[in-house]
């Protein structure tokens, strides 16, 4: 277990209506734990951003988005916008997902750019990154997930870079049942602290939180969580459901 505070965030995808949305609201009212013992976020739908803004009421829970673009305004049909996100209360945006570097052919560059977007505006990112099965059978984990993270950060501050989110997902881990085991979670959040650490000094490494995603459970998330560099969890299926995610806060209790 690290100092840094840890950030347990969920990730809808592109699940709920509206109705689910509100009632899910409803079912965590006052449940959440203090927010001195975890940061609590839900990323959600664009559609669904405002609604929840408006409707968390007084419980500590933050809003992220799933993906932005990183312009502003302009010719760009169906694109999300940093301002927006920032302007509505969103705290935080998820970049470069799998799924997003997958279905939607983000690259490595385009994910830089909306880091850099969301800093620009105050909305902080959530940067994603990790490997195929195949990279992980190959012993290619390390350097796959370097190189990432290196063309991620590219251009940021040491400033900017301590307040970043960082989400290492195994793909084969993602919405498998097969989580990664604690030990080799924590190595490879530890290559990413240790890429963080080459490029920006150890006091910016100790500041950076880093979640594991990939199948995390109420079951598996304490024995994730005590792991000293893994700071938090991004978690699919297992954040759709009030009572699942609140299992997901039952160690901060
Ligand atoms: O962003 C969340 C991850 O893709 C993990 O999803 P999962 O918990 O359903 O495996």
């Amino acid at each position: 277990m690290s100092s840094r505070k840890p950030f347990i965030a969920g990730n809808w995808k592109l699940n709920k209506n509206l109705k689910e949305v509100l009632a899910f609201l409803d079912q965590i009212d006052g449940k959440l734990p203090s927010e001195d013992k975890v940061e609590v976020a839900i990323a959600a739908p664009a559609m669904y951003l405002v609604p929840l803004v408006h409707h968390r009421g007084k419980n500590p829970l933050k809003v992220a988005a799933e993906n932005v673009y990183f312009k502003n305004s302009g010719a760009f049909t169906g694109e999300t916008s940093p301002q927006s996100l920032a302007d509505e209360g969103v705290e935080y945006s998820i970049i470069g997902h799998s799924e997003r570097r997958e279905y939607f052919h983000e690259t490595d560059e385009d994910i830089n750019k909306k880091a850099h977007a969301l800093f620009e505006v105050g909305v902080t990112p959530i940067l994603c990154c990790g490997e195929t099965l195949e990279t992980f059978e190959a012993g290619k984990t390390a350097q796959w997930v370097s190189n990432q993270i290196e063309a991620g950060l590219k251009g940021l501050s040491a400033e900017q870079v301590s307040k970043l989110v960082i989400a290492y997902e195994p793909i084969w881990a993602i919405g498998t049942g097969k989580t990664a085991t604690a030990e080799i979670a924590d190595e490879t959040c530890g290559v990413v602290r240790s890429v963080v650490e080459k490029l920006y000094g150890k006091n910016v490494s100790e500041a950076v939180r880093i979640q594991y995603g990939g199948s995390v459970k109420p079951e598996t998330v304490a024995e994730l969580m005590s792991k000293e560099n893994i700071d938090g969890a991004l978690v699919g299926g297992a954040s759709l459901v009030a009572d699942s995610f609140l299992g997901l806060l039952d160690i901060y209790k």
